[in-house]
């Protein structure tokens, strides 16, 4: 088991936005968090990046707790992708590169130059490394914070809407190298996502937030007509096209 997670609970001030959160994750597994805007998705994933701290309720990445480890040690463990990103004076290789600094003990060894570099090649960044963040589209820019993610080497990699700003190549590429990274590694992802059939193409498991606590959680058997239908209030159907599963609104 890579993450389990045991009743957390957390609230801004006192607006409770989390409430029973409990749910384990294997390593080789991908989980979609699905669920309205404002249901809690990104606070779910901060709670287990540490950035947030649960009032209740426990988080262990593999054998330990979240709570007891240092800033650096989480970063080992776990690569984060937030919602939004700052594009500072930094070179596309330097960004990658500054994924590699929880390993880095004195100095840049030829072994975090070589991650990168491979890194880099995986998302096809290579021909933009000496280009400038602030010099990046919008989808470029969301390749280069995954690569970052990528270049940590976590094992448990969170992603907050990773195929935002990404074209449709894109999106299925970056989300098709995310899960052969959690396969061939042995490591674990957990992305937040709006898009159901994404979801559906490239998840293990779907984990559905609703009045701040999970409504349905598990493999495909959760993606049924009336779970979605519950969970965003609108009539869908579920049907094989090329005997891929795909959720379509009425
Ligand atoms: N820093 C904050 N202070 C107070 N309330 C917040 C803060 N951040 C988020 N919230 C509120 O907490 C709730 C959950 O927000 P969160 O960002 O986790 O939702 P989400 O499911 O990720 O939404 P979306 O799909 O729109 O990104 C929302 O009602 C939001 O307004």
């Amino acid at each position: 088991m890579i993450l389990n997670i045991n009743g957390i609970e957390f609230s801004y001030s006192s607006v409770p936005v989390l409430n029973n959160v409990t749910f384990t994750l294997e390593r080789g597994e991908v989980l979609s968090i699905l669920g309205n805007n404002g249901a809690g998705k990104s606070t779910l994933l901060k709670c287990i990046n540490k950035i947030l701290e649960p009032h209740k309720g426990t988080i262990y990445i593999e054998k330990d707790e979240i709570s007891k480890l240092s800033r650096v040690d989480v970063a080992k463990k776990i690569g984060y992708v937030a919602q939004r990103h700052e594009s500072g004076r930094f070179t596309v290789f330097d960004a990658v590169l500054l994924g590699r600094k929880p390993h880095i003990k004195w100095d840049v060894t030829q072994k975090d130059i070589k991650i990168v570099n491979s890194v880099l090649k995986k998302f096809d960044l290579e021909k933009l490394s000496l280009r400038y963040l602030s010099e990046l589209s919008g989808g470029e820019l969301q390749k280069v914070v995954i690569a970052r993610a990528m270049a940590q080497q976590p094992v448990l990699m969170l992603l907050d809407e990773p195929t935002n700003n990404l074209d449709l190549k894109n999106q299925i590429e970056v989300l098709k190298i995310i899960r052969e990274a959690v396969k061939e590694q042995n490591i674990a992802a957990i992305v937040i996502i709006h898009d159901l059939n994404l979801a559906l193409r490239f998840s293990d498991k779907f984990l559905f937030l609703k009045d701040n606590t999970i409504y349905a959680y598990g493999g495909m058997e959760v993606m049924t007509e009336e779970i979605i239908g519950s969970v965003y209030g609108i009539h869908v159907v579920v049907e094989k096209i090329h005997d891929i599963p795909v959720v379509i609104p009425l």
